[in-house]
């Protein structure tokens, strides 16, 4: 039995760690309007902006050996990565404010993107347990992959401006040039052989911003969806476009998607990966796996 709800006798420890670039917009005045609208008789909170990359993730760390129960992440999808992988270790709380470009978890968990709602929701404390993920056993929430889109995160990451308008700028640039590659597959002891220009592994449906890849994968089911997008002439980009809009992918040609627990893949080049979005360099041999409803996490 996983969902709960608390009757509390003690105030709960809360840290809201604040991701102040994620999304792209301005975060200063974050603080303010979260203690205005949080439930003091609930919470004790605390604030804390993280300062570079991996910072969140030492914050969360720091904090979950103190006494906070629940640790929230106030950003995208890497910033609930490096927060969660620590409240996963630690078996604490996670908390989720949507303030990144795009959202990916807290847009399959239904979190609102509404702050004062989303405070809201940290006010009910309803949680339950999600899926977990490793990808070379750097723990992934929502998406993991390679291939075009994993390239696209590692260019994006050098470039001065976030939020989407950005993405989809750098991403129509990139993709002329972008060669697909041929990866052995072993999938739950079954072996594939695929070229595809991406493929994902999604723990949960989309990228963000309602673009769905895998449009019936769950946090719940105890499945990773290995998502290939086969290669395409460029003149069907518009079409793989809308298929990820409408979260047709499931009866798409372009997309293949199998489910599994335990996959291998092998792939032609070193090079860029990506997880929850964050790009990272790995070798040619990926492992990925799941950890069946391993997080707790405040859901609606
Ligand atoms: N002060 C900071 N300066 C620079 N980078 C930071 C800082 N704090 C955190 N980061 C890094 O910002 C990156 C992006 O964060 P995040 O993914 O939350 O935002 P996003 O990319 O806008 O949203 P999404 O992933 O939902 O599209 C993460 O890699 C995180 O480590």
């Amino acid at each position: 039995m996983c969902i709960q709800s608390y009757t509390l006798h003690t105030k709960i420890n809360i840290l809201f760690i604040i991701n102040p670039i994620s999304g792209g917009r301005g975060k200063l005045r974050i603080p303010d309007f979260i203690d205005q609208y949080l439930d003091k008789e609930k919470f004790n909170a605390n604030f804390v902006f993280s300062e570079y990359v991996g910072h969140a993730g030492e914050l969360a760390d720091e904090a979950a050996t103190k006494n906070f129960d629940v640790i929230v992440a106030a950003g995208g999808d890497g910033t609930i990565n490096e927060v969660a992988t620590q409240v996963l270790k630690h078996h604490k709380i996670l908390g989720i404010l949507p303030l990144g470009s795009g959202n990916g978890l807290a847009r399959f968990l239904k979190i609102p993107k509404n702050l004062k709602h989303a405070i809201g929701l940290i006010n009910n404390y309803k949680t339950d347990c999600v899926d977990t993920a490793e990808f070379n056993q750097k723990c992934f929430f929502n998406l993991a992959g390679m291939g075009f889109d994993a390239h696209l995160s590692a260019v994006f990451s050098k470039d001065k401006k976030r939020g989407l308008s950005g993405y989809v700028k750098l991403g129509f640039k990139e993709v002329f040039n972008y060669q697909p590659q041929t990866y052995q597959l072993e999938i739950d002891g079954v072996a594939y052989t695929r070229k595809a220009f991406a493929i994902s592994i999604a723990n949960s449906s989309q990228y963000g911003n309602d673009v769905y890849i895998a449009p019936n994968a769950s946090v719940k089911d105890g499945l990773l969806d290995v998502c290939i997008i086969k290669p395409f002439p460029i003149i069907k980009l518009p079409v793989l476009g809308y298929v990820m809009l409408r979260g047709t992918a499931e009866s798409s040609d372009m997309i293949e998607i199998i489910k599994g627990k335990h996959i291998k893949i092998t792939r032609e080049k070193a090079g860029a990966v990506h997880v929850d979005g964050e790009p990272l360099q790995m070798g040619t041999a990926i492992e990925a796996l799941v950890h069946p409803l391993s997080l707790q996490v405040i859901v609606p």
